[in-house]
């Protein structure tokens, strides 16, 4: 059942498993432990529901949830990198969380991707042989997919789909990869194992339709077992240390309430799992002594546990506009943005039929592409990606003006935007408290661009996007350099137009990363445990131990759909799972 004050929530239920978050990992833990009758599951989840919220299931409203409600509203600390700027991070405050939000981008990232991860922690459960069957549980296709390669979909309940709109862009993005090859091929199917190429937008979009962790996982068919209860608008404070497990401690105390002045606590009979996100969950393992000693001892916490990189490791994608005014008589979805009464006809398409523009995010078309092999940025850093068949860069191709960056949408003119990334960044940020209130928001140094290598990636992926536009069946739209991309025609002019420029892609990931159990960098053992500790588990982005190349909610819920399993086979003895 669903509760909205703590007030409500059953006094006699003995708990087995607290899920702190119900984000994108959080709904796929509780649909899948909970299926178990013999066990009772507490999620407690900040936000509150979607509840069919307009802007969360029209795929092209996605970007007007940013600063709602919706959103926990984090702001980065100044970026020397970005000349002294701030970067703004939208993260989901809802069941659901940042599914309900995000871009709705759906990619499982490439084979070797996912060796890499079995690499880095030295454990073959996180091989892509090992772990496709845990990505095929996680979605199935819809319409539109056609071209899609079938046998690399599964039949869980993520709707994915290809776009459903023809934009001007669609075809002569996808033409001109065909037609140039290269670093540019056309990409068939970005879930089938490589992860290059330029290829249409896969959408966790059904029917015309968002299809996020609350609408697929949690539906009230799921919500309302007898033995699952969703306590909302609560937020979870600290882990309260409860006994100690062959000299570890274990945390199976939950502290949670609405303010300070009005603090429960429950206790878990088996486990408590972080799902709170990459900022919410190094927060609480901060906030109940799990972190860097002397940092927790400075704010006025006691260190219970000392765990130096909780909060380090930040990786994000830095992801920077590059505008283009095209010829005006071309139709493009700028008057979706800037004419109310041309907004509310797509909208009355969208409610009778579901087709039209607004069945798609803004970008229809991706590239994501390897550096030439000559780039001066390989020389110097070597290769950061996971292997041959990922990127270290991303085109998203946006058949109107993209309003990711700080520039006002313009009030007047037609244009295109090719929004460029990098997306094997060598840059780390990190996440500190800003004091021991557990509600106070957390410090975020995201260091975007602060690596030479993000730098140099940055600039010959804009080098692309030109390239790109300039190639026949693009040049037809007559693609003008807008504002100060005019003058960015040098590699260092480009790297100052990205400084002024790059946003979050809203990306990040590894604040309490995996590691080989033996290893002296990480925060979880490879089964997601936190080391040093008894039971404790994250399972959210914030246990990757290296960024994917590619956009990051398949892998969170591939990585939690695996975590379940892991979690009943810890259980399978007292539970019967
Ligand atoms: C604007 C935006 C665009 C994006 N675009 C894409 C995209 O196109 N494709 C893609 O693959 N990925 C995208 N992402 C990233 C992707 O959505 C996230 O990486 C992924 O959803 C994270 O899942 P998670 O489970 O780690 O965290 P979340 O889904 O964020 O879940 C964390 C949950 O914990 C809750 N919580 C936090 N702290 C507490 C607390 N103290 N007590 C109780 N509850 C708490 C939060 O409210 C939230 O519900 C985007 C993200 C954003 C924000």
């Amino acid at each position: 059942k669903i509760y909205s004050v703590v007030s409500e929530l059953p006094e006699d239920v003995n708990y087995d498993f607290i899920i702190v978050g119900g984000g994108t990992a959080g709904c796929v833990l509780a649909n899948r432990l909970s299926a178990n009758p013999r066990v009772n599951v507490l999620v407690i989840e900040a936000g509150s529901t979607p509840d069919s919220a307009l802007n969360v299931e029209v795929p092209f409203f996605a970007p007007f949830l940013k600063g709602t409600t919706f959103d926990w509203n984090f702001t980065s600390v100044a970026q020397p990198s970005l000349n002294n700027r701030t970067v703004y991070y939208e993260r989901g405050h809802t069941l659901g969380g940042s599914s309900v939000v995000n871009l709705l981008a759906f990619n499982r990232g490439s084979n070797d991707f996912w060796d890499h991860w079995a690499t880095l922690t030295n454990d073959s459960q996180w091989s892509w042989e090992n772990i496709e069957p845990y990505y095929m549980r996680t979605s199935q296709l819809a319409d539109p997919h056609s071209g899609l390669i079938p046998s690399a979909h599964g039949d869980g309940p993520v709707l994915v789909s290809t776009p459903g709109f023809e934009t001007i862009l669609n075809e002569p993005v996808i033409d001109t990869a065909k037609l140039i090859g290269g670093r540019f091929s056309f990409q068939t199917d970005w879930n089938a194992g490589n992860f290059t190429g330029i290829g249409y937008y896969q959408g966790a979009i059904g029917n015309g339709q968002r299809s996020d962790a609350a609408s697929a996982y949690m539906p009230s068919s799921i919500a309302n077992r007898k033995n699952l209860d969703i306590l909302l608008n609560t937020r979870v404070t600290q882990l309260i240390q409860t006994d100690k497990v062959s000299g570890k401690p274990a945390f199976l105390g939950v502290k949670f309430g609405t303010n300070p002045s009005d603090l429960h606590t429950l206790t878990a009979s088996a486990e408590v799992i972080l799902s709170a996100g990459v900022f919410g969950t190094a927060q609480i393992l901060m906030l109940s002594g799990i972190g860097p000693s002397a940092e927790l001892q400075r704010l006025g916490i006691t260190p219970l546990v000392d765990a130096p990189q909780v909060g380090g490791n930040l990786t994000d994608h830095p992801l920077l506009p590059n505008y283009f005014q095209i010829d005006g008589t071309t139709t493009t979805f700028d008057p979706l943005i800037a004419n109310l009464t041309t907004r509310a006809i797509a909208l009355a398409e969208w409610n009778s039929t579901r087709t039209g523009r607004l069945v798609d995010a803004n970008a229809v078309a991706l590239g994501f592409l390897r550096l030439p092999e000559a780039s001066p940025a390989l020389r110097p850093y070597g290769d950061p990606s996971s292997g041959p068949l990922s990127a270290h860069i991303e085109l998203l191709f946006a058949d109107g003006f993209s309003a990711v960056s700080s520039l006002a949408h313009p009030t007047d003119g037609t244009y295109i935007t090719v929004l460029t990334a990098v997306v094997s960044p060598l840059s780390r940020g990190s996440m500190t408290l800003a004091s021991s209130d557990p509600f106070a928001a957390p410090i975020i140094d995201t260091q975007l661009l602060s690596h030479p290598f993000d730098q140099a990636a940055m600039a010959q992926a804009m080098l692309d996007a030109e390239t790109l536009l300039a190639s026949p069946l693009l040049a037809i739209f007559n693609p003008s350099p807008y504002g100060t991309l005019q003058g960015a025609t040098t590699f260092d002019s480009r790297v100052a137009y990205a400084r002024n420029l790059t946003a979050s892609l809203n990306h990040p990931v590894g604040t309490a990363a995996m590691s080989p159990t033996s290893a002296s960098w990480g925060v979880l053992d490879s089964n997601l445990l936190v080391k040093k500790v008894s039971g404790l588990r994250v399972v959210d982005a914030s246990a990757f131990p290296a960024i994917p190349e590619c956009h990051p909610q398949a892998v969170v819920y591939t990585l939690a759909e695996r975590a379940a399993t892991i979690i009943e086979e810890t259980w399978q003895a007292k539970y019967d799972y």
